[in-house]
């Protein structure tokens, strides 16, 4: 089989998690991310002033590129970012997972807060293949690619707080959990690991939804982008919070003690977080920025790293199912 493990190690303000891949024999820093699928990365035929900082792959010092001939892609993610370029295939390894012909993206052009995240070389998207952006025709993930080969199924997100965690594609190790793993079915047709989220609770005070869009796990987003309801519902119980749109956000009094936050992940289990482990940023000697946030009206709820890093996740490609357990 073609099972295989990386380190998942959180930026300093752990707004992301990067992981070592080897594309054609040179290693670069990537940010794995269920909620999107291009595998791209930054590339030596970028202009220096936007590369600066960063590892590059370059394709001419691989013996295993091939060039897609006439392809492109161009992606823009949910915080405003965006990169676009080319495209060829390549050996790709990761923890000793193997593909030896995936699509790989070149960046030709990066948006600024890619250029400024000097620690990120790129992204390996974990979605599904019918939202790859690549032109004229679509190409498959690393793990779609891999799955087959794998002795399960499967890949698992071990994210850590303040601390190096795991990916592992193809076991769900027993080591990395307690208890039980709480499955939910997953609707692919967005091209996310989306499911059902009905309900949540605030203080362990169980609220039935109202706006109830569908819930995604991201591991790329850093927040928890709940619905407006939800998210208001939140912050009315933490008395110094306050919508500061010059933040983009509830911010609050850091020295307040929070509620718990739970979010039903399908219909038999509430995912829920410490008060002590929802605070995102401090933003001044006073004043927190909260992990939790709306989503402005989206119609998606995304499970950023906030949640993720208080669970083990699993990513199950053979039941399309998305499953938590404590650890
Ligand atoms: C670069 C990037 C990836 C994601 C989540 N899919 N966001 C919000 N930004």
């Amino acid at each position: 089989n073609e099972n295989g493990e990386v380190d998942a190690a959180p930026e300093s303000n752990e707004s992301e998690y990067l992981s070592p891949v080897t594309v054609g024999g040179q290693s670069l820093n990537l940010d794995f991310d269920t909620g999107s699928a291009d595998f791209w990365m930054f590339s030596s035929s970028m202009p220096l002033s936007q590369s600066q900082g960063h590892s590059t792959f370059n394709a001419s010092k691989s013996s295993t590129w091939s060039v897609y001939k006439g392809a492109s892609w161009e992606i823009s993610y949910g915080d405003g970012s965006s990169a676009s370029g080319t495209v060829g295939f390549d050996t790709v390894d990761i923890g000793g997972a193997t593909v030896t012909s995936q699509a790989v993206e070149l960046a030709t052009g990066v948006s600024g807060s890619f250029t400024s995240d000097v620690n990120n070389d790129g992204l390996v998207g974990l979605g599904f293949s019918s939202i790859n952006t690549i032109q004229p025709q679509q190409q498959k993930t690393f793990f779609e690619n891999i799955m087959d080969d794998l002795e399960q199924p499967v890949f698992t997100a071990d994210l850590e707080d303040n601390a190096t965690g795991s990916y592992n594609f193809g076991t769900i190790d027993p080591s990395e959990y307690t208890g039980d793993i709480h499955f939910t079915a997953v609707d692919k047709s967005n091209g996310f690991w989306e499911f059902a989220s009905d309900t949540y609770t605030v203080g362990g005070n169980k609220s039935q939804c109202q706006t109830c869009s569908p819930a995604i796990a991201d591991t790329g987003t850093s927040l928890v982008l709940v619905d407006d309801d939800v998210a208001a519902a939140y912050y009315g119980q933490v008395s110094s919070a306050v919508y500061d749109s010059s933040q983009g956000g509830y911010t609050y009094n850091c020295t307040e003690s929070l509620p718990t936050f739970g979010i039903a992940i399908g219909s038999d289990y509430t995912a829920t977080l410490q008060g002590a482990d929802i605070t995102f940023a401090q933003i001044d000697s006073q004043t927190c920025f909260g992990g939790i946030q709306g989503n402005s009206g989206g119609g998606i709820q995304i499970m950023g790293d906030i949640l993720l890093k208080q669970f083990f996740a699993v990513f199950d490609g053979g039941n399309e199912t998305f499953g938590v357990a404590e650890k």
